[in-house]
């Protein structure tokens, strides 16, 4: 058995609505059990070019599951769950309805074209490392430390809901 952790971000439609049909899909995927879901923030969208006021904003979190199925075969339920809620892939760092990150599956660090861990940019994201906090408040992240310090150090604005 394998803990996972999955960060969740939505900016376009019903936000609450598709989060909480997306914790509702990964809990019914075979050999995924959900362990927790962190509170919900709001957070300013972050685009290539920075902080984006005028896009509309993301409501970010994360869940913790415990998992019998590879990191491959987790992340492919996640790309599937991600295109039953309509996601596209446009823009670089563009708006979504849905975005499903794995972000640490047991200390693993995989490098491969399909499936990088730990997610290599969730280090800098306090939209991923203050929902995983309330977790797992000791938690750490491979090659980077603990995830109370890195959260310390980042930048964006997380609000929580
Ligand atoms: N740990 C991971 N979690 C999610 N996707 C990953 C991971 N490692 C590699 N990928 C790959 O990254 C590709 C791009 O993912 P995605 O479109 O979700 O990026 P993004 O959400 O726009 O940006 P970011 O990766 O910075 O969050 C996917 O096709 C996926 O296979
Ligand atoms: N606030 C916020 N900004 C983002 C997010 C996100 O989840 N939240 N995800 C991105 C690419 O994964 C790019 N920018």
């Amino acid at each position: 058995m394998s803990r996972a952790v999955i960060a969740f971000g939505a900016n376009l439609g019903d936000r609450e609505a598709t989060i909480a049909g997306a914790v509702r899909e990964l809990a019914e995927v075979p050999g995924v059990e959900l362990a927790a879901v962190s509170p919900v923030y709001e957070t300013p969208a972050i685009t290539d070019a920075g902080v984006d006021l005028d896009a509309p904003g993301y409501l970010n979190g994360v869940v913790i599951v415990e998992t019998t199925i590879t990191p491959h075969a987790l992340l492919a339920a996640l790309h599937e769950i991600e295109a039953s809620h309509g996601r596209q892939r446009l823009k670089h760092w563009g708006d979504r309805t849905l975005d499903l990150d794995l972000i640490d599956v047991d200390g693993l660090v995989i490098d491969d074209t399909g499936l990088q861990l730990p997610h290599p940019r969730a280090w800098q994201r306090a939209f991923v490392l203050q929902p995983w906090l309330d977790l797992e408040p000791d938690a750490v992240l491979p090659g980077r430390g603990r995830i109370a310090a890195l959260r310390a150090a980042a930048p964006d604005e997380v609000t929580r809901r």
